[in-house]
């Protein structure tokens, strides 16, 4: 029989973007739950019981809520938002994390879909800290450059009113240095300190790219930038979603000198630069922040739980 699954905040931006992938696979069932209904807490109660995968696309609070309404213990639960991504008892959605990482997402119940900024900085710095290139106890800095439907409906909406030309221009935020993907990163990198951490959201729908800049002398002895990538591609040896940039093809990656940060829009695909000489270098991760950062990897992570081929539903434009 195919296994039933549910979406609880299916008309939210991350929950579109993972109905759009559900909605075209014949290999499950998908619950639907009435739109007038959808904050109804006992129809949500009915049809996250009623499922064998049920998705949480909703702000922490409400995902907190809708765990505790579980009594099916059959019931896996795939949760997009922050509420657990640092509980021991919850399953790191992140298969390319570290050996044995994709086997503890098939074994568990429960799943913490990690953030998008998080899945960028953590597959540019766990392969160093896990290959001694990075110290563990390294104080790091990162950006990021981010489209705004990371920001939900509420800013889409702000940014597609378009009536306010400040929007135009870049903005930084969460500049009180305590955004809320820190305590994923440093767990999940294996970093003793959480990064200086500045995201700047543009004037653009989607797309994500975090940079680290780092000084050589912040790396073991003598590594180099094709040390690095060679990290990279041991580390993500096998791995179909991330694509490792050669050091030597960098300026062919980039337009005239310049990145682009929609590269990997309508992708499940995270691509891996290495950018800057002996002396002075900066990595970069590039993801969709609606596809690798929020619903492609939730997909992913059922096609892990359900045993089946982890790119199925994937590869579909969108
Ligand atoms: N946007 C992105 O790029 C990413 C988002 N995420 C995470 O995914 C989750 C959803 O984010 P996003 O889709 O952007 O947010 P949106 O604001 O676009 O959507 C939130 C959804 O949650 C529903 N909702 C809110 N409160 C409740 C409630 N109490 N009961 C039932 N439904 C509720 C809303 O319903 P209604 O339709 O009635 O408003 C809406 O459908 C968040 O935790 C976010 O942090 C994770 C990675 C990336
Ligand atoms: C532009 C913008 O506001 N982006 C959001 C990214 C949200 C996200 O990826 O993830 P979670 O909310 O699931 O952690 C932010 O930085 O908070």
């Amino acid at each position: 029989m195919a296994p039933k699954v549910y979406v609880d905040g299916q008309s939210g931006t991350a929950g579109l973007r993972l109905m759009d992938y559900l909605a075209v696979r014949d290999d499950i069932e998908l619950l639907r739950i009435d739109e007038e209904r959808r904050r109804d807490a006992s129809e949500r109660a009915r049809l996250i019981n009623a499922s064998d995968i049920t998705f949480l696309c909703l702000p922490d609070d409400a995902s907190r809520e809708a765990v505790a309404m579980l009594e099916n213990p059959d019931t896996t639960v795939i949760d997009a938002s922050t509420a657990f991504r640092t509980d021991p008892s919850w399953a790191y959605g992140l298969p390319e994390l570290a050996s044995g990482q994709r086997e503890a997402i098939r074994a568990s119940h429960r799943i913490a879909n990690p953030g998008c900024h998080a899945t960028a900085f953590i597959l540019l710095t766990r392969p160093l800290v896990d290959a001694g290139l990075l110290p563990e106890d390294s104080l790091l800095s990162a950006t990021s450059l981010t489209g705004y439907s990371g920001g939900g409906k509420q800013m889409i909406a702000q940014y597609e009113a378009a009536d306010n030309s400040r929007l135009d221009s870049p903005r930084s935020y969460a500049l009180g240095l305590e955004h809320k993907h820190l305590p994923e990163m440093s767990l999940h990198a294996r970093l003793g300190h959480a990064p200086v951490f500045v995201p700047v959201v543009g004037s653009f729908l989607k797309g994500l790219t975090v940079s680290i800049p780092l000084h050589a002398a912040q790396l073991k002895d003598g590594t180099t930038t094709l040390d690095i990538v060679n990290a990279y591609k041991a580390h993500y040896d096998g791995e179909q979603f991330v694509r490792v940039m050669n050091a030597d093809d960098d300026a062919s990656n980039l337009d005239q000198g310049f990145f682009d940060v929609q590269g990997c829009n309508d992708t499940n695909r995270v691509d891996l630069f290495v950018f800057g000489n002996s002396q002075r270098m900066t990595l970069m991760a590039r993801l969709d922040n609606l596809g690798k950062g929020a619903a492609g990897a939730a997909v992913q992570c059922m096609n892990i739980r359900l045993g089946i081929d982890e790119s199925r539903g994937l590869d579909i434009e969108r």
